[in-house]
């Protein structure tokens, strides 16, 4: 039995919030913590039946919930214990209102929502990795989730190259948004599919004629993935902008997905392009070193299948265009292992399928290559490298480039110091010393060698 003792749970709870604004990014706690609600302080009883005074929030969904415990706990925690004072606990409960009008929704219309979402369960926003490539893209996309159809976001138009997540986040928006507002209507629909439903429309000579454009014109939210395949098609297009200038001026939330950038999207009506170039651009790149492993790293471990961080490694660094490649490959790699005697994945093996996916560049790396590489990394000249200076912006990159030297080629310490225009090879050997004692604990330069790394091997 819950029994509410005090009403100051509000006041609590917008303390909280005063001390998250000041730590947190306004994205961050708009996205996270607006959406939280406090019920009150309510007495609770732990598992031996003892009672304690609580502080009770409600999360608006369990997804919500789990996501905001992984990401935002450490925060959460240290803000409430500083605001309790450690006299209370904190209790996040998922809002039963919000989880019985889904329930009534679906029962009044059983599968209601999957009917009309067209929504993939498994892109949503827990399954969408995140590195710096695309963090930008997430943070706005979940902005927009938690407020669909609010001005400046309530028409995203996402861009980037095939394969790099923008149906994926596309769907997630459109999942989250449903899970925090149930009475929602959501649409998903590739262009492709809308092509096709206006083909059938068309054909169609009985009473259900134009119903297409209806249905779609009742929607809170609507996703049209792929907008670049509507290119050339005059009277889809048509139907197209029917139904985008009904939700735009209802203030209804609509996103566009291509796989151009505007400027580049030629062929589309010029009302449609004028509606675009307003926009709010979303841009997708090709997924970094650390998205890509990542990635990896969650498909090996959801397989069960043993492949060795070397694998993961090579694969990562070959494989930099796109996810879906990336997805590929490990697949062959996952269904390989199981039919294999010996039930692994070795490297063998893995260089052999990534090897039929992408050509795997055998450019000569040399001592003088290297040079130039790190000093395009740190926009320097090779000869400031040469020079005599100790000044750390250059002795840094010059220890580099011995690093890379000894990892990269069989040149030995003594050309290398000649490289370099130094006398003594035990500069060489100390400098090499200290940058692999240094990329252990320093990911910013880890990452940077990383990326010179590939850049030599021509990735
Ligand atoms: N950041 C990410 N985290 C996890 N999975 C991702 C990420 N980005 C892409 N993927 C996965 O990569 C695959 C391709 O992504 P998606 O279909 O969203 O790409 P796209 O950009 O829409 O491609 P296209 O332009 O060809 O339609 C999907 O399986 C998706 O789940």
């Amino acid at each position: 039995m819950q029994t509410p003792i005090s009403p100051s749970g509000d006041t609590l709870w917008q303390r909280c919030m005063l001390l998250l604004a000041q730590a947190t990014d306004p994205q961050t706690l708009q996205t996270w913590f607006t959406p939280i609600r406090s019920v009150g302080v309510e007495q609770r009883e732990d598992e031996k039946g003892e009672t304690f005074d609580a502080l009770v929030l409600y999360a608006p969904s369990e997804q919500f919930l789990n996501t905001l415990m992984e990401r935002h706990f450490d925060l959460l925690k240290q803000v409430t214990d500083s605001v309790l004072g450690g006299e209370m606990e904190v209790v996040i409960d998922v809002d039963p209102e919000i989880a019985r009008r889904q329930i009534a929704r679906q029962a009044l219309s059983p599968k209601a929502q999957e009917y009309t979402s067209h929504l993939s369960a498994d892109l949503r926003f827990e399954t969408f990795y995140e590195s710096a490539c695309n963090r930008e893209a997430l943070r706005i996309a979940e902005a927009t989730a938690a407020r669909p159809g609010q001005a400046p976001l309530n028409f995203l138009f996402i861009y980037g190259p095939s394969g790099v997540g923008k149906t994926h986040l596309s769907q997630a928006i459109g999942q989250r948004a449903m899970e925090l507002h149930p009475e929602l209507r959501v649409s998903y629909v590739s262009s492709s599919k809308f092509e096709a439903q206006f083909i059938r429309d068309s054909l169609n000579r009985g009473p259900g004629r134009g119903t297409f454009i209806g249905f779609y014109q009742q929607m809170d939210l609507l996703i049209i993935d792929d907008i670049q395949g509507l290119i050339g098609k005059v009277k889809t297009q048509q139907a197209f902008f029917d139904i985008f200038n009904h939700l735009y001026l209802l203030g209804k939330q609509i996103i566009v997905t291509c796989d151009v950038p505007p400027i580049d999207l030629k062929g589309m009506e010029t009302r449609i392009m004028t509606r675009i170039q307003s926009a709010m651009m979303l841009r997708i790149d090709r997924p970094d070193l650390e998205l890509r492993r990542k990635i990896l790293q969650h498909r090996v471990a959801e397989s069960g299948v043993e492949l060795g961080e070397e694998c993961v490694e090579f694969i990562a660094e070959n494989m930099p265009d796109n996810v879906r490649q990336l997805e590929g490959a490990i697949r062959t790699l996952i269904t390989h292992s199981k039919y294999s005697d010996q039930g692994k994945v070795d490297m063998a093996m893995t260089r052999r399928i990534v090897g039929g996916s992408v050509s795997i560049d055998q450019r000569e790396i040399t001592p003088n290559t290297i040079l130039e590489a790190v000093c395009e990394s740190y926009g320097l000249q090779p000869d400031q490298l040469r020079t005599s200076s100790r000044r750390a912006e250059l002795a840094l990159p010059r220890q580099v480039v011995m690093y890379l030297v000894k990892k990269l080629t069989n040149v030995s310490y003594k050309a290398t110091a000649k490289l370099l225009n130094r006398n003594d090879h035990t500069t060489v050997m100390h400098g090499v010393k200290s940058i692999e004692g240094r990329i252990e604990l320093e990911q910013d330069l880890k990452q940077r060698i990383t990326e010179i790394e590939l850049k030599l091997k021509g990735r």
